[in-house]
């Protein structure tokens, strides 16, 4: 057949040959799908809380932001940078996180499925491994769910360009959010106050609302609101103090070592201008 199946009598089926390793049943196998990511392009997979509006009332998040929450996210993914191989950079806001494998990965054969679901799955269990670190004695109340997604850019333009969408949907969200909470928490407005005064204003007039109501320069506020956290590798210089005995020396003496290592290390900065990329060159391969 098609499939390669040969029939043969049931006594043969678990006979196993090295010839004959197969078992009639293995044919189902040609049912699953090739997802093989195309070669040269940056796999990107992106993972997004469940539902997260309805979490984060439940868990008594602060508006617009709660540092615990964002803190956790940070720690989940830096735990799928650590775990997983490849990931050149990640970026993050809100309740998601962007993973960019190296445009040449060969991790998991490219297969999209098993990148997608091991990012998600390890980010999943970090963010329930590491709660207590970040929320105390505040229990979680059910278990969090992440989707995942996952999309390839062929240039380091289009790769750049998705990380910039991100970067500048977290400034359009933290701002809306920022002046929507401060005309509720200190202009006395009620939600649906709030939100009608803000339906059609441009970016320059909620500017406005925050400076001149209430004395708040929105660019001075915290960057890892406005901007999210870059997560990229980074060699430190690490100095060690060994007890060792040198050669042709009678006693141990203390040594300084120096070795380089690489950490994660996070970034809370304009990513869509020139300067970070040119900080850091090493992050991208070149087009070619
Ligand atoms: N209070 C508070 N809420 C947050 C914070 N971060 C994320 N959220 C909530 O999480 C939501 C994330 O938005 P979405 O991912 O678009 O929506 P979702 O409710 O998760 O729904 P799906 O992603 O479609 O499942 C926001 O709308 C907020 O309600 C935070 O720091 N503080
Ligand atoms: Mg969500
Ligand atoms: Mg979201």
């Amino acid at each position: 057949s098609i499939f390669g199946v040969v029939k043969r009598p049931l006594a043969s089926l678990f006979t196993c040959s090295r010839a004959m390793a197969k078992s009639k049943f293995e044919y189902v196998r040609c049912f699953e799908t090739d997802d093989t990511c195309l070669r040269n392009c940056y796999i990107v997979v992106r993972l997004d809380g469940r539902n997260f509006h309805k979490f984060a009332e439940q868990h008594k998040f602060t508006k617009p932001n709660d540092n615990r929450a964002l803190g956790l996210m940070t720690r989940s993914a830096r735990s799928v940078m650590e775990e997983l191989e490849d990931v050149v950079i990640a970026y993050g806001q809100s309740d998601e996180f962007s993973f960019v494998f190296k445009r040449s990965t060969t991790w998991f054969k490219r297969r999209a499925s098993k990148l997608m679901t091991h990012v998600t799955s390890q980010f999943s269990s970090s963010y329930v491994f590491y709660w207590k670190e970040f929320f105390g004695e505040q229990p979680l109340l059910y278990p969090p769910g992440f989707d995942g997604r996952v999309v390839l850019y062929p240039s380091n333009r289009n790769l750049r360009d998705y990380l910039s969408w991100r970067q500048a949907d977290c400034h359009i969200n933290n701002l809306y959010n920022t002046v929507f909470w401060t005309l509720v928490q200190k202009g006395g407005l009620t939600t649906a106050q709030a939100e009608e005064r803000l339906k059609r204003t441009l970016a320059a007039e909620k500017n406005e609302i925050l400076f001149s109501e209430f004395s708040i320069n929105y660019n001075t506020e915290a960057l890892l609101h406005r901007k999210g956290t870059a997560l990229i590798w980074e060699k430190t210089e690490e100095t060690i103090t060994k007890r060792m005995k040198l050669p042709n020396e009678e006693e141990e003496k203390d040594v300084n070592v120096t070795r380089s290592r690489k950490r994660v290390q996070a970034h809370h900065c304009d990513i869509i201008g020139e300067t970070f990329w040119e900080e850091h060159p090493d992050i991208l391969e070149d087009d070619g």
